[in-house]
């Protein structure tokens, strides 16, 4: 078939994505390609490349800040892997979802240089949002029986929003200790790795039902700042903070601090293949585990079922989980997050890799527990999701010293 030389093909996540990828590698996707020596650009390459770090301890990809892969920021980790690709000019790249994880400066930065790539090379972009779609790209197509089908009338805005949950949040059926406001109080906390300042003087409170994002360029310190409230940073004992009215350092329990937390992450489900049940997946959310391991209590079964009824999975509740849908598998630990009605709900970078109309079913779910519940939540992305409402933001801008923080 005579495709054009640049084109995108439009994914959604139900598609196959894999064996999207072999038809073009393999020559019998795109003809134009067929014989020429390709990279991939893909969150696969990235993995492999972390994989040897880790096993080796050397690594062949240098990031701007000299850091090795594994202890880069995600969005460093991507400029990284794109620029060693092409200093080994490849004939072709295939770019797959190139902007997850990037802040909108570096976004421009890779437009600029897949754009004067494109003036030497063929560039395959898949992607699974519109918005998304590179400039000099001739044309889009959707992959269909093994085949590259022509996108009629791409940009008409036709996607309609429907109202996907009809059921309100479960109401808890016990009260919460009472906890302490603010949930969560810095006062002039700096970080620094080696000689080297991320986080400046950040003084910032989160309060009982609120909606925060926090967002800042790629390395700004977000993971940083929300490693220091989930438990995971040992950095955080010489500073000042205040998690649920228990200053950090005074002798608390993380255990303690994580029960009051939801925490969900796109990484969450990196290396998770076992074929536990949807409901049992909810379920396991009362004990911290992903996978459940204990008997649950009728309480914890009926709010496990209200939830199910919500996101209206209730009739496929013994399926496995990995037969889900990226989108539904999300939504559903997210509800597993949120059935021991934590106080605070954290969500890192929680859209990466979702396609368009998973990310409106996810924006949805979250809007509707922010209004419905009385949990704060914590929103981290660098993407301002349109469908996406919160209260507050909190911004990281970075500068010579380290990076600092204002509310927006
Ligand atoms: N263990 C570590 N050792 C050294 N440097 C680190 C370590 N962890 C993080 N950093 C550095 O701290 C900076 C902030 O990283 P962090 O992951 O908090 O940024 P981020 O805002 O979440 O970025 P992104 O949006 O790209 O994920 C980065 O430059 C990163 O390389």
């Amino acid at each position: 078939m005579g495709l054009k030389k640049h084109l995108a093909i439009y994914i959604r996540n139900t598609d196959n994505k894999a064996l999207l990828i072999d038809a073009i590698m393999s020559g019998e996707a795109i003809s134009h390609v067929a014989d020429l020596e390709g990279a991939l650009f893909s969150e696969t390459t990235l993995n492999k490349f972390i994989d040897q770090e880790r096993r080796h301890g050397h690594f062949n990809v240098t990031t701007v800040t000299r850091n090795s892969l594994l202890h880069s920021s995600e969005g460093e980790r991507k400029k990284a892997l794109l620029m060693h690709l092409i200093s080994k000019n490849p004939n072709y790249i295939i770019v797959d979802n190139v902007f997850d994880n990037l802040d909108i400066r570096s976004q421009q930065d890779i437009i600029h240089t897949l754009t004067n790539l494109s003036k030497k090379i063929p560039i395959v972009q898949i992607t699974n949002r519109k918005a998304d779609i590179l400039p000099f790209i001739e044309e889009v197509y959707q992959f269909q029986n093994l085949e590259l089908v022509p996108i009629q009338a791409f940009n008409s805005n036709a996607q309609a929003l429907r109202p996907s949950y009809f059921k309100s949040i479960p109401k808890p059926s016990y009260q919460r200790d009472d906890e302490k406001n603010p949930l969560v109080k810095f006062q002039n906390v700096t970080i620094a790795y080696g000689d080297r300042t991320i986080v400046k003087n950040i003084s910032w409170e989160i309060k009982k039902g609120e909606f925060w994002q926090l967002i800042g360029p790629n390395g700004s310190g977000k993971s940083t700042l929300l490693s220091l409230i989930t438990g995971d940073n040992v950095k955080a004992y010489n500073q000042d903070i205040t998690l649920f009215g228990v200053k950090k350092g005074s002798g608390e329990s993380v255990w303690d601090i994580k029960k009051k937390i939801g925490y969900f992450s796109s990484e969450m489900l990196r290396g998770f293949y076992r074929g536990d049940a949807i409901g049992n997946m909810i379920v396991s959310g009362f004990y911290d585990s992903v996978g459940l391991y204990t008997q649950p209590t009728d309480e914890q079964i009926k709010i496990a079922q209200q939830w199910l009824h919500v996101l209206r999975m209730f009739e496929i509740r013994k399926k496995s989980f990995l037969s889900l849908s990226l989108g539904h598998q999300r939504l559903v630990l997210i509800a597993r997050a949120m059935v021991k009605n934590p106080p605070l709900l954290i969500l890192d970078e929680p859209t990466t890799g979702l396609d368009d109309s998973d990310v409106m079913l996810f924006s949805e779910l979250i809007n509707k527990i922010a209004k419905e519940s009385d949990t704060a939540i914590l929103y981290v992305s660098h993407r301002k999701e349109s469908g996406l409402t919160p209260e507050f933001i909190y911004k990281l801008t970075p500068t010579a010293i380290g990076a600092t923080g204002e509310i927006q």
